[in-house]
């Protein structure tokens, strides 16, 4: 972590950083890829279809009827493009999944204790993933640990930030924080999105777990675990 002065707030990325890349990738995913299909046919003509769509449509460029769109839908999942329509039915369809039990966040040991301790310390504790809000919530309200909800102040999406690698979605965070950008600290493990929160003059630090063994993130501070933050 680079910079001096007080921290105010902590923003965490979440799949690779604060739980498992293989657990998104290779649960969370692949469970939502294979409902979308009955999840657009069971909510046909209901508000929640008709904005996923009108998302689809403006996401592609043109309208797009429901074959039109689970063919869109199904293409951006298998490329992993990170796009709000696809996050938006993916959180819808993962939500019933944590209510039944068939599904739950998966969230490294050391995560918990940092954000007690981050918040003892009157540290603000937010995330910011491409995982839409309500996928996040979620995702940190069902974990081994229990509900981890009550130890973060708030969450940032590809909706009410942008995309994560413009340092313009990071100045809009520090906006809505409240905070200067060098009082604000990103977590993550994509150098792409460090360098854009560097960019917009945020701390950061580079997580790489030791169960990811994809190289390390050049040109950032990096850590194993939250443990060395703070
Ligand atoms: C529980 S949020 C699911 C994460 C997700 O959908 C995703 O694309 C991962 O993005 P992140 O920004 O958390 O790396
Ligand atoms: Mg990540």
């Amino acid at each position: 972590m680079t910079g001096t002065g007080r921290l105010r707030a902590v923003v965490l990325d979440i799949e690779g950083t604060t739980g498992s890349l293989d657990h998104v990738q290779d649960v969370l995913f692949p469970y939502a890829r294979a409902r979308f299909a009955s999840w657009l046919a069971a909510h046909r003509g209901t508000a929640q279809w008709r904005r996923i769509l009108d998302a689809v449509a403006d996401e592609a460029g043109s309208v797009q009827d429901e074959a039109g769109a689970l063919a869109l839908l199904e293409r951006w999942a298998d490329a992993d493009v990170k796009t709000p329509p696809l996050k938006t039915l993916q959180g819808l369809i993962w939500s019933s999944g944590y209510a039944d039990g068939q599904l739950q966040g998966h969230v490294y040991a050391d995560v918990p204790p940092a954000l007690e301790r981050w918040k003892a310390r009157g540290v603000g504790r937010f995330v910011y993933s491409s995982g839409s809000v309500a996928a996040q919530r979620d995702w940190f309200g069902h974990t081994e640990y229990g509900d981890l909800r009550p130890l973060l102040d708030g969450y940032f999406d590809l909706t009410t930030a942008g995309p994560k690698t413009s340092p313009e979605s990071y100045d809009t965070i520090a906006r809505q924080l409240g905070h200067a950008p060098a009082a604000l600290l990103f977590v993550s493990d994509l150098g792409a999105e460090l360098d854009a929160a560097a960019t917009a003059g945020w701390r950061t630090a580079a997580v790489r777990r030791s169960d990811d063994d994809r190289a390390p993130v050049p040109g950032h501070p990096a850590v194993d675990s939250l443990a060395p933050l703070l």
